[in-house]
């Protein structure tokens, strides 16, 4: 069996409030998984259920074929789980730390050592193995949190929010210890910030008031949700010609981006080798791809068309209409929305870290998170 991870029919209420409803979902090893959602969508909820600190309401979960519920102790060797804020002793130090995290996660003692230093050199903590956590700064109690929750090689990695709180350059680092990671692991991944998703992921879930909306590659998706297709064009023509041409056209609605003949222009700022050039952006009726049709009938019309660009939507743009209200009103079950069609997404937005941010969360900062509780 491929599947790490079994997520079935799995419900959470929280004093008759809906915490996660009906979520069902797999992983298979070797996926990195992106979780994502507004506050209060039910994400640490479903981390939490995973890792055995909830009990769902209803359904089950499996960890590598074992259920979560009847063999608790046995599916937490089987995950490495790092809170939002990982659950550190201050007055320990970072060797310490690691030895009590291994002896907790069942190390064979005689291993313990080798298993410490291997972390300590994994992420990055050399030369502060004496250091006492409390003086370590936002990045390095990540990558110790992140070493904790590893020193027992456990098939899946269930992170919860890893960058939350560091600054560009830790962002950054700690990325590329999970894209590390993911090369040995599954790993299951929270975040507020859409960017991590394309840059780290194969995959996103989209969880909104506690039901799945979307389960796809971020690759393949972006003219998803029955949504109108839309081209950008470039013709070597005049915006009167095209529109000549377009006019009858009446499955399409044609705007004027940008031309060079001055009467239609709005942006005149063209240099004269680009005269009579005309860009556009035409949408469909529908979702249906008419990009073929378009061809035949500019170069039926003698207007060469010079470029020609699927849009799509950006990882914003599919995030904020999926966890609008009107969206969770329908019948949100996932499935319904996962058969996406094939897209690229917008690749402008990898490039900013900060600025797609939903928003921050609360922390889990106890460190009974490793020994198991009903919290929330
Ligand atoms: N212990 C609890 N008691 C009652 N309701 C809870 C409890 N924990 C969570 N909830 C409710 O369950 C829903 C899901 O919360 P959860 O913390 O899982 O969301 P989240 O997606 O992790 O949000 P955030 O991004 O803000 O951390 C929310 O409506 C929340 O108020």
């Amino acid at each position: 069996m491929n599947d790490v991870l079994e997520v079935k029919q799995v419900s959470k209420v929280y004093e008759g409030q809906r915490g996660v409803h009906q979520l069902d979902f797999t992983m298979e090893r070797g996926e990195i998984v992106g979780f994502l959602g507004p506050n209060g969508a039910g994400k640490t909820t479903t981390m939490r259920m995973i890792t055995g600190y909830v009990h769902p309401s209803a359904g089950s979960i499996m960890v590598d074929g074992v259920s979560v519920h009847e063999q608790g102790q046995r599916v937490r060797s089987k995950i490495g789980y790092l809170p939002e804020t990982p659950p550190l002793y201050p007055d320990m130090t970072v060797q310490s730390y690691l030895k009590f995290v291994a002896n907790l996660r069942d190390v064979p003692a005689r291993e313990v050592k080798l298993r410490v230093s291997e972390m300590v050199s994994r992420l990055g903590l050399q030369g502060r193995e004496r250091q006492m956590v409390r003086g370590l700064s936002k990045g390095y109690k990540q990558r110790l949190g992140l070493a904790g929750a590893i020193i027992h090689k456990p098939d899946l990695l269930v992170l919860d929010e890893p960058t939350s709180g560091l600054d560009p350059n830790q962002i950054i680092e700690i990325r590329d210890l999970i894209r590390e990671l993911g090369e040995n692991h599954t790993v299951l991944l929270s975040t507020h910030i859409l960017p991590e998703v394309s840059t780290l992921c194969n995959r996103m879930l989209i969880i909104n008031q506690g039901q799945l909306v979307l389960d796809g590659s971020p690759q393949h998706f972006g003219s998803a949700m029955g949504d109108q297709f839309k081209v950008s064009i470039e013709v070597k023509a005049t915006a009167e010609q095209l529109h000549n041409v377009l006019t009858p056209w009446e499955k399409v609605r044609s705007e004027v981006i940008q031309a060079s003949d001055a009467n239609t222009a709005k942006d005149t700022s063209l240099n004269s080798d680009s005269a009579n050039t005309v860009k556009m952006l035409l949408t469909g009726e529908n979702s249906e791809d008419f990009r073929e049709e378009l061809f035949y009938l500019l170069s039926g019309s003698g207007l060469p068309i010079l470029e020609m660009k699927k849009e799509n939507l950006s990882l914003e743009q599919i995030f904020l209409k999926l966890t609008t209200t009107e969206a969770t009103d329908t019948d949100a079950n996932s499935a319904d929305v996962d058969k996406v069609a094939g897209a690229e997404m917008d690749q402008d937005v990898t490039s900013d870290i900060d600025s797609s941010s939903i928003s921050g969360t609360s922390a889990d900062t106890s460190p009974q998170a490793h020994k198991g509780e009903d919290s929330k």
